[in-house]
């Protein structure tokens, strides 16, 4: 807003012309120096300093909100966005209708949980047509590590669609919908992302997905201070994007140990715990506070006793959620609509217990999964 250009703000030309004379071109310029030197800066009298400051503070600095406005243009949002359908009922109920637009979502856990089985599915379900609870659209999916599979979607598709996917030529409209890059490197995924702002707005992409944040900035960045700090300018980049777009973006984050330094600084971290079975007591997100704060809507994947679960963590609309769930040929699905209500140190702890018995797979049907994607 301060970097607003005083030519647009509507201000009379003669006064538009002085200050343009002066060469005094922002908000934020004339915003900083005090009325008394503005006149003496500019030759004018005080009436037309007064009303020209009076008119770039109304223009830059936006009003006050109440909170009807407020709930009345998020209403009105909703007629024009509104939410992505997961596809799993009790998920979607607690988040008031799927993935919400126009904000960043997380999904948060260790390796082999369900990521990317995950974004998979949310990137089959955009590109379905209306009639079947898709927003029949186009994806964009920032494919880091090369685990995206196509063939691992269309069964997922097929199996979750029968009637759909029968239909001559579906398999490959719906494949063609979604857009596969995959960034060697920081920097090209900085070029990608800055060319997706413009096919964004262009073309009917109706989600993005990034899988995974965590994987790309450790590819760019080193570690601690310099690299949350460098990590801003991807967090603030990506929140504008789904502003601007009013698209969901779903971005995966992985988990790695706490160190002994960090402690328990954030309450989103898990609590170091003295756990007698020392399975999990030291599991926290890879991206750290800047980027917990970033996200909109958190969900943590995680395994307890041999079972995966699913944690609404972070969610402006519903309580603290756990659903249990399972991972198919048709891909991932709730063993239970009904959420369990989670509270304290529970709701941010990463569980991994028994989690390598679940993540076994042995990958028969979707043979891809474990070579080559394709
Ligand atoms: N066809 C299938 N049927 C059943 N389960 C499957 C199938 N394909 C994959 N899986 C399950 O999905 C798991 C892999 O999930 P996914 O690749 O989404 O993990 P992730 O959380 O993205 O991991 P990472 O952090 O390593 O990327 C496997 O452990 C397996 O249990």
């Amino acid at each position: 807003m301060a970097e607003k250009l005083i030519k647009e703000m509507g201000l009379p030309k003669s006064m538009a012309n002085v200050f343009a004379a002066r060469n005094i071109t922002t908000a934020k310029e004339v915003l900083s120096l005090t009325e008394f030197d503005l006149m003496h800066l500019l030759d004018v009298g005080m009436a037309q300093v007064s009303s020209a400051v009076a008119r770039i503070s109304e223009v830059a600095c936006p009003p006050y909100q109440t909170a009807l406005s407020l709930m009345e243009q998020r209403v009105q949002k909703e007629e024009h966005g509104g939410h992505l359908p997961t596809d799993l009922k009790g998920l979607d109920e607690a988040l008031c209708g799927g993935i919400p637009f126009g904000v960043l979502t997380e999904l948060v856990g260790p390796a082999g949980i369900g990521k990317t089985q995950f974004c998979m599915k949310l990137s089959l379900l955009a590109s379905l047509p209306a009639v079947y609870g898709g927003l029949n659209g186009h994806v964009i999916y920032i494919d880091v590590e090369s685990k995206f599979s196509s063939r691992r979607m269309i069964e997922i598709g097929v199996k979750s669609f029968p009637d759909l996917f029968k239909m001559t030529g579906v398999i490959q409209e719906m494949a063609g919908r979604i857009l596969v890059l995959r960034p060697t490197s920081l920097s090209k995924f900085t070029e990608s992302l800055q060319q997706i702002k413009e096919s964004l707005l262009q073309r009917q992409v109706k989600l993005l997905v990034i899988d995974s944040m965590a994987a790309i900035i450790s590819r760019g960045y080193g570690h601690g201070a310099s690299r949350q700090h460098l990590l801003g300018w991807h967090i603030s980049f990506i929140k504008s994007l789904a502003e601007i777009s009013r698209i969901p973006i779903v971005v995966t984050n992985q988990v790695r140990s706490q160190t002994h330094e960090e402690g328990c600084q954030y309450s989103f971290q898990v609590q170091r715990t003295e756990d007698p079975a020392g399975y999990d007591s030291h599991l926290v997100a890879a991206l750290g506070i800047n980027w917990a704060h970033a996200v909109t809507i958190r969900l943590v994947l995680e395994a307890k006793s041999g079972q995966r679960f699913i944690k609404l963590a972070k969610s402006p609309m519903s309580p603290p959620l756990a659903f249990p769930f399972n991972i198919t040929s048709a891909g991932i699905s709730l063993l239970n609509d009904i959420g369990t209500e989670l509270k304290g140190a529970e709701i941010n702890r990463i569980h991994y217990h028994g989690h390598s018995e679940i993540i076994n797979f042995d990958g028969k049907g979707c043979s891809d999964k474990w070579g080559k994607p394709t």
